[in-house]
């Protein structure tokens, strides 16, 4: 897989670059749409092998493997006109974008897989969900920090539910420290600590050997202050009400 091209070099376009790039590597080629234009201008200059084409057609015309990556709105546009070959392979990161919808929009037999690309891949730091399995495509994102089929579109969706939850991981941890702010705290001094105290949960993630709720209970004292936060702010309605969030948006993406 040696020449990759890119339509749409937004935040998702750039990370695939840099995670091919990461480490010093050269290879794969790698084409780029013209929009995103501050982006694709600026990974062509940075990295060799790395270039900007005319237009979305120029790029599919270069390319073995095709990564659409623009906004959902946006694929009538980018898409327009734009002749797949069936030797092509198709990878689809659009989130809420089917590939039955895709091929309709590309009007082409090539292989569409969907896959769902973090931006840690730019450190190849993070698994890509993919479906339906392609030895290419499987190997391409193994590459960039481990690649996950999975057995069906209703599978796809579940995880692409849970990707959903990443910034209110985030929103939590900002509410912590606007608490910590609250009750006087230097709020540069609340930011340091609760990174810290959080960039450990991350460390203890790696762990594989220990399930999610055994790191829980190995973090935790029994009638400690963490048990009582959990048991009395992640309590079964707050639990309920997550779940029920995610149920809502899997059925919108379904
Ligand atoms: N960000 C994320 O964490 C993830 C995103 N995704 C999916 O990836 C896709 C891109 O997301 P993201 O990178 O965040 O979005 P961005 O808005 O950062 O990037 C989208 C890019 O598409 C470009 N674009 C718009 N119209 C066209 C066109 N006609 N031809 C070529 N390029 C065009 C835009 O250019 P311009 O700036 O000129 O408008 C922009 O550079 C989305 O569908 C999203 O659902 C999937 C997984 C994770």
């Amino acid at each position: 897989m040696e020449r990759i091209g890119i339509i749409g070099v937004g935040e998702i376009g750039r990370a695939i670059v840099m995670g091919l790039r990461h480490g010093g590597d050269e290879l794969p080629e790698v084409f780029l749409s013209p929009r995103g234009a501050d982006t694709a201008a600026e990974l062509s200059e940075r990295y060799e092998g790395v270039r900007v084409c005319a237009d979305n057609q120029a790029v599919v015309d270069r390319s073995e493997v095709v990564i659409i990556a623009v906004r959902r709105q946006d694929r009538h546009d980018a898409l327009a006109g734009v002749r797949v070959d069936d030797d092509k392979i198709v990878v689809n990161v659009m989130a809420g974008v089917g590939n039955d919808d895709l091929r309709q929009t590309l009007a082409t037999g090539a292989p569409l897989t969907r896959a769902i690309p973090l931006p840690a891949i730019r450190e190849r730091r993070s698994v890509t969900v993919v479906y339906p399995s392609h030895p290419r495509v499987n190997s391409f994102f193994e590459r960039l920090g481990g690649a996950l089929p999975v057995a069906d579109e209703a599978a796809f969706n579940v995880f692409s539910a849970l990707t959903g939850t990443l910034t209110t991981h985030y929103w939590y941890l900002a509410t912590l420290t606007s608490w910590a702010a609250g009750h006087g705290i230097a709020s540069e001094d609340a930011d340091r600590y609760v990174r810290s105290l959080f960039q450990g949960v991350g460390r203890a993630l790696s762990d594989n050997s220990r399930s999610l709720h055994q790191l829980a209970a190995d973090h935790e004292t029994p009638g400690g202050n963490n048990e009582r936060i959990r048991t009395t702010w992640f309590d079964p309605a707050s639990s309920e009400a997550l779940t029920s969030a995610l149920d809502a948006l899997l059925r919108d993406l379904t």
